[in-house]
């Protein structure tokens, strides 16, 4: 039940790296190991193979795509909300605005973004910045209209408890259909979720279960039945949980609750250089353009260590970065301190280019091509596999226009909901493979939560957990979270006992007055369901069954809830309404982002033809190889790399994977 990695797939690779010879020695260094003569022949004999796979994969693609949509038709393109919501966001927000805003004065021959995201929107300055609200989609719902939690529609009586629904809905439904990603998607999807989503819940280490309703931020604690088939055992009937922190606690009283983002909601990096100036200037080294990290004894550069120390004893740090969640898990540390190495890479690049240039410049214009290459891998590798090719390319992807009058602001239904529901896709092991491809260590991701110090404890293990991470299956997308993370997530050192993330989520929907499951249909563009029958369009009987029995209507559904349980749209992994409210997001993050990188707005900051043809050319597999002794990689990223034939074949990072810093040499003086 606990391992959702087929263990059988993972054995060392045989005839993988034999193809092209670019295996990895010892050392850590590639090498080619045929002669010249044979080689060229084996070239030419692949070369041919290809070709003829190639030219079949595109016949196929090109049939199944004209089969799938109707001879290229806007697939979708009716299902809101992106286009309804343009401008017309909740009351909240605009009293935000009206009362709180603090005012901003705006140099718009500024190149570089701001660490806040204030000034993008010139006419707007703060939206999209940290410390402003999350836009609601759907008016806030709570039972007495401004905080209370949702009740029950029929009875008022408190809606069924998050963990009985986890318990009765989720727990038992573990699949372990084999995924064709790997489980570097789903750390991509965490990683971008933290550069434009930072909830602030009062955190002060008060267990709720003690204190009781009658502490405002402890009134949603969380009931667990007697006879929940793990807890019980340890007579646990309370799971702690904490209200998030309102408008209220930045000095602005609003009602209903209104909650604001900690982070600056672009994706503009700003999980590795802070969301405001103060961090940014805390994470400087002020040398040469480069980030503030420390060196370990066999080179290897990290994110320093915070002056914080891990509870689990001397020696066992925090890393420090531009989010505080940095140490949440460990696939998330890896990637924080891949950026940081990156950023870096990318410093000493420029500053090899271009020897002129100084510390402030090589910084800002290191985090301008950083924060375009996330963007980049964000829209064209991760997208696509999420909502689907052609949803993305004809929905998300339509235009390149920057329109100013679209708030690109992160929406509440989006990080309280329906990006959550890719929590399905995280996998309840990794493992840690080394140069051999052989699995040294195979670890549970809930026994290395706040624990970040694995990734140093050997020097191989950063460059042993990216390669499992590209090497493992990913969990499929399913109705269900792993069973680890349902039950044991952050439970401290000596104890199995933790929390169940599935309940915090449902719990949170309902904290922060996400509308019901029925409210986001309607506004995506499906049909209000009046009886649990009509719920049939989206979700399977066997599961519309249980909610009838749960909940008293159908209007009371938890919105997460109904979204985990729909069956994924097209080739997308998530449903209808997550889809359209995944896709709201990522396209008003994209449409109202000044300084997306490329869009056609005309602003300082806009890249050359040339470096834009750079930037549009670097994928994962570039940073990987920048960044990890990982040195040779198949075409495509979030891709599992197998044992197969065709899939076999790998590029080697000095050969496909080297970035062209020609534009930014001396002589080019443009953007
Ligand atoms: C090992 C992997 C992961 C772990 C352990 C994890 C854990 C968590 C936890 C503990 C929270 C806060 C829950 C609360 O108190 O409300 C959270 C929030 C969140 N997670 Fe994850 N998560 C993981 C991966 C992901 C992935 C793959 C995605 C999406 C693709 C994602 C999206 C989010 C979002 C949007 C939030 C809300 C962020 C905010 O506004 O503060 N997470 N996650
Ligand atoms: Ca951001």
């Amino acid at each position: 039940m606990v391992n959702d990695i087929p263990l059988e797939t993972w054995n060392k690779t045989d005839e993988s790296t034999v193809l092209l010879s670019l295996n990895k020695n010892n050392d850590g260094h590639s090498k080619s190991v045929y002669d010249a003569y044979q080689g060229r022949i084996l070239i030419l004999f692949l070369a041919f193979t290809l070709l003829i796979f190639t030219f079949a994969i595109s016949a196929v693609d090109l049939w199944s795509d004209l089969g799938s949509n109707d001879g290229d038709q806007p697939v979708q393109s009716s299902l809101h909300p992106i286009a309804i919501v343009d401008g017309h966001f909740s009351f909240e927000t605009s009293e935000y605005l009206v009362r709180c805003a603090p005012i901003v004065r705006c140099d718009s021959g500024n190149k570089y973004r701001t660490a806040n995201g204030t000034c993008n929107n010139l006419n707007n300055p703060i939206w999209g910045s940290s410390n402003t609200p999350f836009v609601r989609l759907v008016k806030a719902h709570y039972s007495d209209g401004i905080s209370k939690l949702r009740v029950s529609s029929e009875n008022n009586k408190p809606l069924p408890s998050a963990r009985e629904i986890q318990i009765r809905l989720f727990l038992n439904k573990q699949s372990k259909i084999p995924d064709k990603n790997n489980q570097l998607l789903m750390q991509w999807g965490q990683f971008i979720a933290h550069d434009v989503s930072n909830l602030a819940v009062d955190t002060d280490g008060r267990d709720c279960c003690l204190y009781g309703p009658d502490l405002p931020s402890c009134e949603a604690t969380i009931k667990i039945p007697v006879d929940d088939p793990v807890y019980s055992e340890y007579n646990k009937t309370c799971m702690r949980f904490t209200r998030a922190m309102t408008s209220n606690n930045y000095s602005c009283p609003l009602q209903p609750s209104t909650f604001m983002d900690d982070a600056s909601h672009f994706i503009d990096g700003s999980q590795i250089y802070g969301s405001n100036d103060y961090i940014m200037t805390s994470l400087r080294s002020f040398t040469d353009g480069t980030l503030k990290s420390v060196t370990a004894d066999d080179g290897q550069e990290f994110c320093p260590h915070s002056s914080e120390e891990s509870p689990s004893g001397a020696n066992k740090y925090f890393y420090n970065s531009g989010d505080s969640r940095i140490n949440m898990n460990l696939g998330l540390a890896l990637f924080h301190n891949m950026f940081m190495r990156f950023h870096n890479y990318v410093a000493f690049k420029l500053k090899s280019a271009n020897s002129t240039l100084s510390d402030e410049t090589l910084f800002q214009e290191s985090r301008r091509i950083v924060g375009a290459v996330i963007q980049h891998v964000t829209y064209t590798q991760f997208l696509p596999i999420i909502l689907g090719k052609n949803y993305t390319e004809n929905i998300i992807l339509v235009d390149s226009k920057y329109d100013p009058s679209v708030n690109p602001s992160t929406s509440q239904e989006f990080s309280a909901g329906a990006f959550r529901v890719l929590h399905n896709i995280v996998p309840a092991q990794q493992r840690l493979v080394d140069s051999n491809y052989t699995t040294v260590r195979v670890i549970n991701v809930t026994d290395w939560m706040n624990r970040p110090y694995l990734l140093q404890e050997q020097s191989s293990n950063f460059d042993n957990l990216l390669r499992g991470m590209l090497y493992t299956g990913g969990r499929s997308s399913q109705h269900s979270y792993n069973y680890l993370i349902s039950n044991f997530m952050f439970h401290p050192d000596n104890s199995v006992i933790g929390t169940d993330l599935l309940s915090y989520d449902i719990q949170r929907g309902r904290d922060t007055g996400l509308p019901p499951y029925n409210k986001m249909r309607e506004l995506c563009g499906l049909s209000v369901a009046y009886s649990y029958d009509d719920l049939a369009d989206v979700i399977q009987s066997d599961d519309i069954y249980k909610l009838e029995e749960l909940y008293d209507s159908v209007n009371d559904i938890d919105f997460l809830v109904g979204a985990l349980l729909e069956t994924p749209e097209d080739d997308a992994l998530v449903g209808k309404t997550s889809r359209c409210v995944i896709g709201d997001f990522f396209r008003r993050s994209r449409t109202g982002d000044r300084f997306f990188y490329d869009n056609d707005a005309e602003h300082p900051g806009k890249f050359s033809k040339d470096k834009l043809e750079v930037i549009k050319s670097i994928s994962l597999d570039h940073v990987i190889c920048a960044t990890s002794l990982v040195d040779h990689l198949q075409n495509n990223s979030f891709t599992k790399i197998d044992n197969g034939w065709y899939s076999s074949m790998k590029w080697d990072c000095d050969e496909k994977y080297k970035i062209d810093f020609k534009p930014w040499e001396e002589e080019h003086c443009s953007n």
